[in-house]
């Protein structure tokens, strides 16, 4: 399980987060809302450990394989690889970057296409892609890694019905194989098939129906999938 405590982040002036505490549990879905520039991405980098904390702690993150997947808008479309091989980037974290990819991490790729409805496109250049499938390929790609902790910033803003429940079913999936999987999101669709829902404003935990708070808010998921 991890346990953050109390977390504040400030980027120079600025707070994004302030004193945040949840409790994560694996085989659960902690889906993130809040409005723009209320901290949703800010507290997926600081469990990702890219954001630095400037005070609390996040405890249970040594050791865990995690996956990480940004904002569409992050991602650069110059990328010269081809949609197979963006998703192969997945096995790197497990192989390293110099290693063959295995018959058995060729298969999970594949796997990962099949999935997210991308298995005609593995030989596309990733630029060539649309948007939505780009957003895809990126999620195929942190499938692969078999995270044990799986962060997704706002993976259905844009996309349509059908990839949005493609990626809440495969969202369900990595978390009943014992996942721990936090996901931002403006969509309330996806906020209600989650466990969880953290609801931040400006930084700050907001229990459900009432003010900001900086305390400790209900942290165990209403429901385990374990
Ligand atoms: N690298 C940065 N440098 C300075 N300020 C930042 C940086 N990243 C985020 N912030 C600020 O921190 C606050 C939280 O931003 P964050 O991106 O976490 O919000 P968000 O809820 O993910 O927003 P959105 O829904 O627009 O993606 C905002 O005030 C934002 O302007």
């Amino acid at each position: 399980m991890i346990v953050v405590s109390e977390i504040a982040v400030r980027y120079g002036a600025t707070p994004a987060l302030n004193g945040v505490s949840v409790c994560l549990t694996p085989g659960t879905v902690t889906a993130v809302v809040g409005h723009n520039g209320s901290g949703k991405s800010t507290l997926l980098q600081c469990l990702a450990g890219i954001a630095r904390v400037t005070s609390g702690r996040i405890d249970g993150t040594d050791g865990l394989r995690t996956a990480y997947v940004p904002q569409r808008n992050a991602v650069s479309e110059q990328l010269p690889l081809t949609v197979g091989e963006v998703v192969a980037m997945g096995a790197w974290q497990r192989r390293g970057l110099w290693r063959r990819l295995t018959l058995g991490d060729r298969d999970a790729v594949d796997a990962a296409l099949s999935r997210l409805g991308l298995a005609d496109l593995g030989a596309r250049p990733i630029g060539a892609l649309s948007g939505g499938q780009r957003q895809r390929a990126l999620l195929a790609q942190a499938l692969v890694q078999r995270g044990d902790l799986l962060l997704l910033d706002e993976p259905t803003t844009g996309l349509d019905a059908h990839a949005r429940a493609v990626i809440g079913d495969v969202v369900e999936e990595e978390a009943a194989r014992g996942a721990i999987v936090v996901t931002a999101t403006h969509e309330s669709r996806d906020a209600d098939r989650a466990d969880q829902v953290l609801t931040l404003s400006s930084g700050m935990l907001v229990p459900s129906g009432t003010q900001p708070t900086s305390t400790m808010t209900s942290l165990l998921p209403s429901g385990s999938r374990k």
